[in-house]
């Protein structure tokens, strides 16, 4: 990006200005301070965070001016708090016209240089029935308004039924879109993450039902508005689920890769994920929830008491290709945050480590824990929610290359209970003789009990009664929870995609320490 320097005494509300832009900062301050001069309203912004410079005040915008103005307004991403933002406007009012034109022109070209990822034209899916229904109108009212202050096309479909979002990224032309945006909870996110990822295999000739494929990053990056009962991944990207906050992170078009993890069965793919994969508990309450629809979000407050009460266990035998952990490990206190280093260095590390392995699948470094167990968490990222601030494994990264393998072996319920609190308070969940954590490339679980086939009688049976499963005896074995879907199996191979996909986001803004 090429360097401007600019100054010039202005007028922001009244008040003279010193207004300047260097270092890719515009900057204005209160000219000649001293003790009886009133201080103006003064404010630093990067360039990146501009949204549109344009002459006139806030009223002219998007209106011919036939008279030359010596004003100009910048609307700007503003922080309201630590992670939601806002747009602010400021009108500046310049020496003469000429001024005010070549300060509109130098900042228009700083804010889309050559090769700028700020994205133009965007492909939205809304799900009319994502959060009670409420997406349709946070679109319309919230987010529409500002894709046009940025000058953002856009081609909105209203879903009209499950996967139709996935299906059309499957079969349309993408050529024209900058990006694909959602608007809803983590169930639209997936029809993306699962339509893209498919799509571009398809496009590049991968087979990505092969375990050991190595896929293709996609080129398109997706958006998250928050609209649903359930916005993990949104929360975990970018810190807060705030829809305003979401799209001013997609028009100035920040880029967050991620991990994506997929899931096999019998040699057959069967999802992908950026969260939590969870066996036992978790995949328990998902199943006991979907009986309890008609509750609401509730249904997993009820669904998660209920089998915390029936505390059951599971044997079987997992096996996990570890990380190296000079790189960073799951205990280590630090914080995925925005710029974090080590998911920018991951690309070489990842290379030198599948060198030296050989491949992931065939590495003799293959580790294996057998046993009882309550919980098998495999977690990409730190799955942090509004419930669980620092989320299922605190440290986490979003694209490492690697997720966080959380084994809570066989305990009595108060034990488990005192594990599942500390998701909670700032305790370290892993502090407890009966929680393992790693951090893994890959793994594999082999149940003890065979499996059996189910068939649609046998889950019909399961979701006769709310009481069925309290008074039939326990099962042997459970079921993935796959970012919140039921993989009708017990026996899974798990394998970590670095980078597969990017977000519209920068991850969560902070420090890395916590
Ligand atoms: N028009 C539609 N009709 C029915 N289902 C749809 C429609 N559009 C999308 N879906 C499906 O609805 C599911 C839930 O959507 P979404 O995640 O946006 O909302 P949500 O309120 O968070 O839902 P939930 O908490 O049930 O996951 C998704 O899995 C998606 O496939």
């Amino acid at each position: 990006m090429q360097e401007y320097g600019m100054e010039a005494l202005m007028r922001v509300k009244g008040y003279e200005m010193l207004v300047v832009l260097r270092d890719n900062t515009l900057n204005w301050v209160t000219h000649k301070k001293s003790a009886w001069s009133k201080k103006g309203p003064s404010g630093t912004v990067p360039v990146n965070e501009i949204i549109l410079a344009h002459l006139g005040d806030c009223k002219q915008r998007g209106k011919r001016i036939s008279t030359p103005s010596t004003q100009f307004t910048v609307y700007h991403v503003s922080r309201r708090s630590a992670q939601r933002w806002i747009v602010q406007a400021v009108t500046f009012t310049a020496p003469d016209a000429q001024v005010a034109n070549s300060w509109v022109q130098t900042l228009q070209e700083q804010i889309h240089p050559s090769g700028n990822t700020r994205p133009q034209r965007l492909l939205v899916f809304i799900n009319p029935y994502g959060g009670r229904g409420k997406a349709s109108k946070v679109f319309r009212k919230k987010i529409s308004p500002l894709f046009q202050l940025a000058g953002i096309e856009t081609e909105v479909i209203e879903t009209t039924r499950a996967n139709h979002a996935r299906d059309f990224i499957l079969e349309e032309d993408l050529q024209k879109y900058d990006g694909v945006v959602c608007v809803g909870g983590d169930g639209m996110f997936s029809e993306l993450l699962h339509g893209l990822v498919t799509r571009t295999q398809r496009d590049s000739g991968i087979c990505e039902k092969d375990e050991n494929s190595v896929l293709t990053t996609c080129r398109l990056r997706i958006g998250i508005i928050p609209a649903g009962s359930t916005d993990c991944v949104c929360f975990a990207t970018v810190g807060i689920n705030d829809p305003v906050t979401s799209a001013l992170h997609i028009i100035i078009g920040d880029t967050q890769p991620m991990d994506v993890c997929a899931s096999y069965h019998a040699e057959q793919l069967k999802r992908f994920s950026v969260s939590l994969i969870g066996y036992g508990f978790f995949g328990d309450v998902l199943r006991e929830s979907e009986k309890l629809r008609w509750m609401g979000p509730f249904r997993y407050d009820v669904s998660g008491f209920k089998m915390v009460l029936l505390n059951r266990a599971y044997r079987g035998t997992v096996e996990f290709l570890e990380a190296d952990d000079c790189y960073s490990n799951p205990r280590d206190n630090t914080r995925c945050r925005t710029g974090c280093l080590v998911c920018s260095e991951s690309s070489e590390k990842l290379r030198e480590v599948m060198e030296a392995e050989n491949h992931c699948c065939t590495s003799n470094k293959w580790k294996k824990v057998s046993g009882s167990f309550v919980a098998i968490n495999v977690t990409g990222m730190s799955s942090a929610c509004p419930k669980s601030q620092d989320g299922l494994s605190p440290t986490a990264h979003l694209a490492d290359g690697t997720a966080d393998l959380i084994l809570v072996h066989e305990c009595n319920m108060f034990r488990f209970l005192r594990h599942l609190k500390r998701h909670t308070s700032s305790k370290d969940q892993f502090a407890l003789p009966y929680v393992e954590v790693h951090r893994i490339h890959a793994m594999r679980f082999i149940p003890d009990h065979k499996e059996k086939d189910v068939t649609e009688e046998d889950n019909i049976r399961r979701r006769k009664s709310i009481f069925s499963t309290l008074c039939s005896g326990a099962p042997q074995t459970s079921t993935w929870n796959c970012d919140g879907e039921i993989l009708e199996c017990a026996q899974i191979s798990v394998r970590v995609h670095h980078q597969l996909i990017q977000l519209f986001a920068r991850g969560i803004e902070g420090t890395c320490c916590s």
